[in-house]
């Protein structure tokens, strides 16, 4: 075994001759893509329904469509930004961006005009490669923003005007010289779960670590040029961008790409193209799992499949676990860091409810909540902050959140957590989403962890509402399976029998759908206005004179 050091026991998972740290290639993330381009040109990269792209098509498409963007004026440090959803389309507008020396703006196709004009303006687009349909809402606007040229991608007749920029003609790509540790490749906006969307610098080297990191920690034999990725996870977030499509060129993978998750296709498409992995969302899983044709399908081909992006109800991970017996594992991570930074298991030892341990490379730490200085000792709830390759240069235009979120090389992730002796993390929920009830500190993914394990229950958030006494008041928002039935006090007992009582929901209310992002993650944030909405003084009948 490797020396175990008192701060980072974790390191004792990772047998001796096993590398704790990965090299990482001073490269682009175009001359990622490029290596399997050489080595595997005739593989699929990309599979779109019944379309394909071989590496080697992929790549001259990229090079036809950087040339035509550089005859538009795109030159390097120019944002361009992407508002698509997943469609080949997409990875030749992301990698020609970056051929051109350019940076790429994510940006979700469910934005509204005012979310759209957000980006837009903060992060100076000169140019817009946006979805047909969508156009209205640029439209809304445009005129209020930096853009010189909208394209358009269209998949009816006359196929949008990204169609021409295909076409070859002739043009040759100037050679960009590119820093990658300096040098932004993308602007990845937070998905304002919590608040405004920021712009998060990633560069070249982030997401060049970022791969290699999670290919240094993978649990399953990478067989390169062979995997295929079920990439249903939105591209313009962070999850989807490197663990579906950079992680898959990197090993020359086939890129399977669905535009939306929807379980009879996800089904359909696991029976035909067979796909070895799946980057998932806790959400997706228990959609699928509750699925009436899901024990039916063949998931044997899965080598693995994760989860990220919120936490994984330990009752989701054993039920997955046990009725199709892929192996799962947890990912944690965040739009600052490219994204991942934590993994469970880890060296075959997984532990439920875990993010599990450090990447490769990675450092992490948990921290007095207030002070953000002095580091707890295991068992302790803290803020976690991160260290590592993987780690954001900075929000764009934003100085003083950089300073806030980047102190001393440090990452400071937002998140409540704490570290066991082994070394393995848990996420127990976010700083901004901490329940303060009666001077008691609540961590909704606890409670959130009782309510899954009730078999009535489909999807549960734990929220905290304001209370005249208790300052917060615990809150659960509940949807319970087809056909099943559960009452309010039902609830609250279960709950009281296994958490202490300042935990115990006050509050439940049940319905049938909670909001979601383009990703799958439930809005928290949402709940929360709709409590601060229904308890503001505009709705409150005493104050209409109704009472
Ligand atoms: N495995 C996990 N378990 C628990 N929480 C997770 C996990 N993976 C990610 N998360 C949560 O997701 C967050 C990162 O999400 P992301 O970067 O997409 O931002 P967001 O939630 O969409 O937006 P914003 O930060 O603006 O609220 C993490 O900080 C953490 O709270």
């Amino acid at each position: 075994m490797n020396q175990v050091s008192a701060e980072k026991p974790w390191l004792k998972h990772v047998p001796k001759g096993n590398p704790l740290e990965v090299d990482i290639p001073e490269i682009s993330v175009n001359q990622l893509l490029a290596r399997s381009v050489e080595k595997y040109p005739d593989h699929t990269a990309v599979s779109f329904y019944n379309h394909t792209l071989s590496y080697a098509q992929l790549y001259g498409a990229v090079n036809r469509v950087a040339s035509a963007l550089v005859q538009k004026g795109i030159e390097k440090g120019d944002r361009v930004a992407l508002m698509l959803p997943n469609c080949p389309q997409y990875p030749i507008s992301y990698y020609a961006v970056l051929a051109c020396g350019g940076i790429v703006v994510q940006i979700n196709p469910m934005y509204k005009a005012q979310e759209l004009l957000h980006v837009l303006r903060d992060s100076g687009a000169k140019l817009l490669i946006a979805y047909e349909p969508l156009l209205p809402t640029v439209e809304e606007i445009k005129d209020k923003t930096d853009l010189t040229e909208v394209i358009t991608v269209s998949f009816s007749q006359g196929k949008g005007t990204f169609q021409t920029l295909l076409e070859d003609r002739g043009y040759q790509i100037p050679t960009v010289a590119i820093n990658p540790r300096e040098d932004v490749a993308v602007l990845q906006y937070t998905g304002g779960t919590t608040g405004r969307s920021k712009g998060a610098m990633l560069t070249h080297y982030n997401l060049v670590a970022n791969a290699m990191q999670c290919i240094g920690t993978a649990e399953i034999q990478i067989e390169y040029g062979r995997e295929r990725t079920l990439t249903v996870a939105p591209l313009f977030h962070v999850y989807g961008m490197t663990s579906g499509m950079n992680l898959t060129f990197a090993v020359g993978g086939n890129m399977i790409l669905l535009p939306r998750f929807d379980v009879e296709e996800v089904l359909e498409t696991i029976e035909k193209w067979r796909p070895t992995g799946f980057p998932g969302v806790p959400t997706m899983y228990i959609g699928l799992l509750q699925h009436p044709r899901f024990k039916e399908v063949d998931m044997t081909c899965f080598k693995t499949c994760s989860s990220g992006s919120a936490p994984l109800p330990i009752e989701v991970l054993n039920k997955v676990k046990a009725e199709t017996g892929a192996p799962i594992a947890e990912g944690y991570g965040l739009s600052e860091a490219s994204p991942v930074t934590h993994r469970n298991p880890v060296r075959g030892l997984q532990k439920p409810g875990s993010i599990g341990i450090p990447l490769p490379n990675t450092d992490a730490k948990i921290v007095d909540m207030a002070t953000g200085q002095e580091e707890l000792p295991p068992g302790e709830v803290g803020e976690l902050i991160i260290k590592g390759p993987q780690v954001m240069k900075g929000y764009w235009n934003m100085l003083e959140e950089t300073a806030h979120t980047l102190r001393n090389g440090w990452l400071y992730t937002g998140d409540l957590a704490k570290m066991d002796e082994d070394g393995f993390f848990y996420i127990v929920g976010r700083k901004k989403e901490l329940i303060l009830a009666g001077g008691y500190n609540v961590y909704p993914v606890e409670v959130e962890d009782v309510i899954y394990s009730h078999p009535a229950v489909l999807e549960a958030a734990v929220i905290g509402v304001p209370d005249a006494y208790r300052g917060e008041t615990v809150k659960a928002v509940v949807v319970l399976r087809e056909g099943a039935t559960l009452e309010t006090e039902e609830l609250i007992a279960y709950c009281r029998e296994r958490l202490a009582n300042y935990k115990v929901p006050r509050l439940v209310e049940f319905r049938s759908e909670l909001p979601k992002s383009a990703v799958g993650k439930i809005l928290k944030r949402k709940l929360k206005e709709e409590q601060s909405n229904l308890s503001s003084p505009a709705n409150d009948p005493a104050q209409k004179g109704d009472a």
